[in-house]
């Protein structure tokens, strides 16, 4: 394609298209790969809700496993999910499975060796944002949501780049990164010793240096089984935040940490996007 954007597949769903894509990204430094789903074209769109995905993922998981189509098809929704880090030879990487590759974690690194590649924030809220409304849909306007460690990319990308979106939601977000093991430990890896430099991407902090209401608003959803619900400061310590403006949070009694919770909840976060982006 002449937009730099290559399509590596295209499958018909639900009436729509799920499309995949790669395209050099300058923010990553490399190659990058993300997956679009296009609403029926005799479907009016109502606006983009653009994914990130969590620790372990690609753009893949939410595609496979969310099964959003079919209500972003009725709703005129289109879905953007990028892949959660850089990846390749050359880039930076580490055997755990929540630093480095694939281990979604969404700021901007200034630290060796990761800070070659690792321009996540910038990505997504400088590049694929232009992407999205250049090439996908005709600038219209765009909300923000993911799951866990991509919850909390959603919830500060929404707090620092307001300008973009409309609305923000939340499956098992980690909150609070600055205090628990998570995001200690990418926090020291990406941004250094410096611990005034993680308040920037914490979303709690955020919320309490700000001097004024947050005014998109948030829904999010909370497994009440969630296995890492105490210790990764997954979605309570938001509800002491200040400075929070329009806010649903849920409990759901029995739902863990998997896509087995996303999908289950996903239609409502869909409508909720959708209701906000068909207001403007
Ligand atoms: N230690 C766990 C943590 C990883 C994890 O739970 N990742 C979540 C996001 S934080 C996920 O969505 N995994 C991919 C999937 O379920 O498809 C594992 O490796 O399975």
């Amino acid at each position: 394609m002449s937009d730099g954007l290559t399509l590596l597949s295209e499958n018909k769903c639900f009436g729509g298209t799920q499309q995949r894509y790669s395209h050099y990204s300058k923010y990553l430094n490399s190659e990058a790969i993300f997956s679009v789903f296009m609403p029926p074209v005799s479907t009016p769109t109502v606006g983009v809700v653009l994914w990130l995905s969590g620790l372990t993922c690609n753009d893949q998981n939410f595609v496979t496993k969310a099964g959003a189509q079919r209500v972003a098809a009725e709703l005129g929704l289109i879905i953007v999910c990028p892949d959660t880090s850089p990846r390749g030879e050359g880039v930076a990487n580490d055997e755990a499975y929540d630093l480095g590759q694939g281990a979604g974690f969404y700021v901007d690194a200034t630290e060796r060796p990761w800070s070659d590649h690792f321009k996540m924030f910038s990505y997504i809220n400088i590049e694929l944002i232009d992407i999205i409304k250049e090439r996908f849909s005709d600038g219209k306007k765009v909300a923000i949501s993911g799951h866990s460690m991509g919850g909390h990319g959603a919830l500060i990308s929404a707090l620092k780049a307001t300008e973009h979106y409309i609305s923000v939601s939340a499956f098992a977000p980690i909150v609070n990164p600055v205090a628990c093991p998570w995001g200690q430990k990418a926090l020291a890896a990406y941004l250094g010793e410096n611990e005034e430099a993680w308040r920037e991407y914490d979303a709690c902090e955020l919320l309490n240096m700000r001097s004024a209401a947050f005014t998109l608003p948030i829904l999010i959803d909370q497994g009440a089984s969630d296995e890492f619900l105490d210790t990764q400061c997954l979605t309570k310590p938001i509800e002491s935040a200040s400075n929070l403006g329009l806010i649903d949070i849920r409990y759901q009694n029995g739902y863990d940490h998997s896509y087995f919770f996303v999908s289950s909840f996903i239609e409502d976060h869909l409508r909720f996007h959708a209701e906000h982006l068909s207001a403007m």
